[in-house]
This record gives structure tokens, sequence and C-alpha cells, in this order.
């Protein structure tokens, strides 16, 4: 795993536009060196609106769209098409004014999909739609994502791996959650195993109400106690932020800001 550094833009708007810029290279650098990349989406303020500025941005034509795999870290277990459902606005900001391949966009089972309304058997059947993605070289139950994105939540959660609960635990690739504290109670996440087969891992932060969850999550502190501490990818881990987010950075750590 790799240790974490810090990157500290001005405000959320110049945040989500660096972002956007920075997963465009990305996903770029990875098709010419391998033809196809895969990335893995976050609801939330930022994740959201990182995908906004790559839609709105010109050089979103620098993608190849029709060689890219779109992965969700985790959902909201409600019906298509729900507001609430971090896919539905996935698409309304980006996917639906892309050249996306319907068949590589692997949205997480919906509460009135054809799979039924049981999310245990909708976390079973998004892992075996990732073990059937993931190749001999990935050594796992899920594809080496090229890049993973996670929003941070103020009391430190990520993907729907809030403090304490029995799902940080879990060994298995996808779990469903129930009784999360944050509404939705019943939600569908990757666990912190696929998290941590990602190549890199951009933890996207805005705002003073995230100062503390970023703090803790630079630390040292355990994943059950500050899930954000057990997000890191294979080559990189990389926290996103804007200034009030970093607000409590612990000292010595890698500080680039924007002017
Ligand atoms: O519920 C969720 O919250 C987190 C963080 O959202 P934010 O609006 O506080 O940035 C998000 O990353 C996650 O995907 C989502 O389901």
């Amino acid at each position: 795993m790799s240790a974490p550094s810090v990157l500290v833009h001005r405000d959320q708007e110049l945040l989500a536009k660096a972002a956007a810029a920075r997963l465009v290279t990305r996903i770029v650098d990875v098709q010419a060196a391998r033809g196809s990349a895969s990335i893995v989406l976050t609801g939330g303020g930022v994740g959201t609106a990182v995908l906004a500025e790559l839609a709105a941005t010109g050089a979103r034509d620098a993608v190849d769209w029709r060689n890219l795999d779109i992965w969700w870290g985790d959902e909201r277990f409600l019906p298509a098409g729900d507001p609430e459902r971090n896919e539905t606005g996935a698409r309304e900001a980006l996917l639906d004014h892309v050249g996306v391949d319907p068949a590589r966009v692997h949205a997480m089972p919906a509460l009135d999909g054809p799979g039924g309304d049981d999310p245990e058997a909708a976390a079973a059947r998004y892992a075996a739609e990732l073990r059937a993605a993931a190749r001999p070289e990935d050594h796992g139950p899920v594809p080496s994502f090229d890049v993973l994105m996670l929003g941070v939540g103020p009391d430190a959660h990520v993907a729907s791996l809030f403090p304490e609960m029995p799902a940080l635990h879990d060994e298995r690739p996808v779990v469903a959650v129930r009784g999360a504290p944050k509404p939705p109670p019943t939600r569908l996440s990757l666990t912190l195993p696929s998290i941590r087969a990602a190549r890199e891992v951009w933890l996207l932060a805005a705002g003073s109400a995230k100062a503390r969850a970023v703090r803790l999550g630079l630390s040292g502190a355990g994943p059950v106690q500050v899930p954000v501490a057990g997000a890191q990818g294979r080559q990189r881990t990389l926290y996103l932020l804007d200034r009030a987010a970093a607000a409590e950075l612990p000292p010595g750590l890698e500080r680039i800001a924007s002017p």
C-alpha cells in the first residue's frame, strides 16, 4: 500500500476542476499504455462536482469513452433513477453527456432491479460482476482499478463504510450495509480489500466539516474507527482537498497549495 500524499486547492470549485483535469490525464495515460482503463466513481458533493467539471471541459474529448469501465464504490439501495442514487447523479453530471459503452457502465443493482430487493443478493451480484471483469494479473476477485475516487464523510466514512460497522471487518468484495447512520439506511459498498485493489485511490474532501475526518485519516488511526484511514491504493493514495478540509492537517505532511 502507498503512503498518502496531500494536495490542497483553494476552494471546492478549483478542487473539482483540478481533479477532473487529473482524471482526464490519468485515463488518457492508461488508455495510451493499455488501450483500456477502469475508474470507480463516488457519490457525494465533491465527487459529483468532479464529474460535472469533466463533462464541461473540452479535454473530455481526449478520453476514449468506449474503452473505459466505470464502476461505483458504493450505492444507496433505492429504485433505479432515484435522485438519491449515486448512479443517478453520475449519469446526470457526466455519463449522459459522453459516449460511454453502456455495457461497460457497471452500476450497482437497484432496489427494483431484475435481481430483486434483497441487498445481500444484490451485493453478491455486483461481486460476481467484478469477479468476471478481474483478469489473472489482478490476483484477486476484483479488477485493479486505475483510479478509485472516494468522498469523505464528516464521520470519516468512505463509500458506505461507516465507523464501527460490521462491513469494516468483511473480507468479501461487496457488502450490503443495513442501518447506515446517514440516510438511506440500506446501501451497497465495496469493502476495504476491494478499495485497496485499486492502483490509485483519490480521497476527495471539501469544507470545514471534513477537516477532522481528514486529520484522523492521516494520523495513523485504525480503519474500524476511521474508515478513511483504511482507504489506500497499491501505487498511490492521494488526498485532494480544499483549504477548509485541510485546515487540521497533521504537521509535516507534504502540501502543495493552489495560489
Ligand atoms: O453517502 C455518501 O456520502 C459520501 C460523502 O458524501 P459528501 O457529500 O459528504 O461528500 C460519498 O462519498 C458516498 O459515495 C455516498 O454514498
